[in-house]
């Protein structure tokens, strides 16, 4: 791939003795929405927590081999800063988890903590425009001072969503962000991240093989820790070179 905007090399993890991700080779390629699939325990997450280093706060957790950004390395001495890098790259989680905070705050949470934003007009600017491209504006612009953990699930994400963005990540790790969602959530939210790739690189880790089809351009299907096979979408879906990775989506086992 030419120019990737992240790229995994040799990556291995382990959790104390257990070895989770086995020498990995991927390339993220900008602006485009890349899906993580295959089975409960393969390592998919793992490897999504290796791109902004959140393995780093799990105690028995080791990472080797290198991760870039912008061919910038992500671990080593020479390594991102990680609060910095995290900044770069985004992450939403499984389960919507606004902070207990008003709507507003939940949004002005990250440009507050990296002093990007003067408080005022100018951080009301950033957090309409967030939740405008989190496609939450029109139902949250005349209650941002309420909780929101108030909303629901599907709003509650969008928010989440909101959150991420609000920082300008170039990056945004998603870990299956519509598992707790009902269809109509679900449907908005891959709206919405395929209207979010023309400003942002998207990693995604789904267990919805509709979903990876739908959302992605590219996807990576891992296997006990390994990567069995990459390509575009509709080549892994409609012809995929592997007999593993045609027993998957085929759901022959899972
Ligand atoms: N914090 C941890 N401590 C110990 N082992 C872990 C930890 N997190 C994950 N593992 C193990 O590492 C392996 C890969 O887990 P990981 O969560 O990355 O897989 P996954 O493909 O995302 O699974 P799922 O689809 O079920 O979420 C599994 O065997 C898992 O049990």
């Amino acid at each position: 791939m030419s120019d990737p905007k992240m790229t995994a090399r040799s990556l291995a993890v382990h959790y104390g003795d257990k070895l989770a991700l086995k020498e990995v080779d991927l390339d993220i390629a900008a602006n485009q929405v890349t899906a993580l699939i295959g089975p409960s325990g393969c390592g998919k997450s793992t490897f999504l927590r290796c791109l902004n280093r959140m393995n780093d706060t799990i105690d028995t957790c080791r990472v080797s081999g290198q991760v870039t950004l912008d061919d910038e390395p992500v671990y080593g001495p020479d390594g991102i800063d990680p609060v910095l890098l995290r900044a770069r790259v985004g992450m939403v989680f499984q389960r919507p988890n606004p902070f207990p905070k008003s709507i507003y705050d939940n949004v002005a949470f990250g440009p507050r903590l990296h002093g990007l934003v003067a408080e005022g007009d100018e951080m009301d600017a950033v957090i309409q425009r967030s939740l405008e491209r989190a496609g939450l504006w029109a139902e949250v612009h005349d209650r941002l001072a309420e909780r929101g953990t108030g909303l629901s699930g599907g709003q509650q994400q969008r928010l989440c969503i909101a959150r991420a963005i609000a920082v300008e990540p170039e990056v945004i790790l998603m870990d299956e962000p519509c598992s707790a969602l009902d269809p109509i959530a679900t449907a908005k939210v891959e709206e919405l991240i395929d209207e979010l790739r023309d400003s942002f690189t998207i990693v995604i880790v789904t267990h919805s093989m509709q979903q990876a089809a739908r959302v992605s351009q590219f996807t990576a299907f891992f296997h006990l820790g390994k990567i069995i096979e990459v390509g575009a979408t509709e080549q892994i879906f409609t012809a995929p070179a592997n007999d593993l990775t045609q027993g998957y989506i085929t759901g022959r086992f899972g």
